[in-house]
């Protein structure tokens, strides 16, 4: 699973970064003022205006990636020219603003630009300064990109390790409950937006509670792994396994038609019919409830699923039920 996300920033950290940033521009433009520098002044209250907008969105809780990362850029940009006519005084401010692009962009991406950035500000900086500084100055800024680079990827290899903690079913390695809404959700979302199909099986094994009772609750538990383990080989690609329940699995099959989920299902239910274990002889079967998604409600398309394997356990058990 690849979770890379390229905004890391949560709301409240990002408004302080703005802050720090606009506060920064403001003494940097003040301090031109007094110096009788207008024209750089007003330069850098310009590059002030993107910030705000970017901040102001931040605060209504309406700023996305994209713009956050047009600021940057446009931030990136000021402080090239800073470079050009200021020399160190505008290089010192690479540092923080390529730690930024580790937060907007992917690593890749992050890399890519932060090391044309780089260049861009140390190649205007020899405007004024001697190859020495530049020469020193690029050895701490490569310093800082590999850094940026490191931190990106561990943070990175973080989030995967907690997603992979906080939606996983401990006991059979398929995604919990706290998977289901946002699964769900993408393909309703998927189905109104591209018209795309899908379809939701929900699966109980039979007479689990006989399984329990006669072998125990450990070999219940590895009857469970199993039959996780079987619908996990035997899924096709892109669908998700979904614990619901004790013995209940919901399986999301997308861009699958209600026809070709039936098919699937029959198949599914054979193969968890040929499972063998050790030591178990009762037969270990499953009923299952099939649902092509139509409208958009969650909650119809699981009680749908739910109905039709209500009648496939009172048909006898052993069978799948598609939903009318
Ligand atoms: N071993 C084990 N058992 C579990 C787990 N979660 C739920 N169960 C058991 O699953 C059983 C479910 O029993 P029932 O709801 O009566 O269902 P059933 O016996 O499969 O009967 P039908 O579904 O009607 O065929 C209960 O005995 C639960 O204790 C688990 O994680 N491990």
């Amino acid at each position: 699973m690849n979770l890379e996300s390229v905004n890391k920033i949560p709301r409240n950290a990002s408004i302080v970064f703005h802050l720090f940033a606009i506060v920064t521009l403001s003494v940097f433009s003040l301090y031109r003022i007094w110096i009788g520098d207008y024209k750089h002044a007003g330069f850098f209250s310009l590059a002030i205006t993107p910030l705000l907008f970017s901040l102001l969105r931040e605060w209504q809780y309406k700023a996305n990636i994209i713009q956050k990362q047009i600021t940057l850029i446009i931030v990136s940009i000021a402080i090239c020219y800073s470079c050009f006519y200021l020399g160190y005084k505008g290089l010192i401010y690479l540092f923080p603003t390529i730690f930024v692009y580790f937060f907007l962009f992917s690593i890749k991406h992050a890399l890519l630009l932060s090391c044309l950035y780089s260049l861009f500000g140390l190649g205007f900086a020899l405007n004024i300064e001697p190859s020495s500084v530049i020469a020193r100055y690029s050895i701490a800024i490569i310093d800082c990109i590999v850094f940026g680079t490191l931190f990106s990827h561990i943070i990175n290899k973080q989030k995967d390790a907690l997603f992979y903690l906080a939606n996983t079913d401990e006991l059979t390695g398929v995604y919990n409950r706290k998977r289901l809404k946002p699964s769900l959700n993408s393909a309703i979302e998927n189905k109104i937006k591209h018209q795309t199909k899908a379809s939701l099986l929900l699966l109980d094994l039979d007479h689990f509670k006989q399984i329990n009772d006669t072998y125990g609750h450990i070999t219940g538990d590895n009857v469970l792994r199993a039959v996780a383990e079987t619908i996990t080989r035997n899924k096709p690609d892109g669908a998700e396994v979904i614990r619901f329940g004790g013995e209940e699995f919901l399986i999301k099959l997308p861009g699958t038609d209600g026809e070709h989920a039936l098919i699937f299902a029959e198949q599914l239910r054979q193969r968890i019919s040929q499972i063998t274990l050790t030591g178990v002889s009762q037969l270990i079967t499953c009923s299952i409830g099939v649902k092509e998604l139509e409208g958009d409600s969650l909650d119809e398309w699981i009680n749908s699923c739910d109905k039709a394997l209500y009648k496939a356990k009172n048909a006898g058990r052993n069978r799948v039920i598609q939903a009318g």
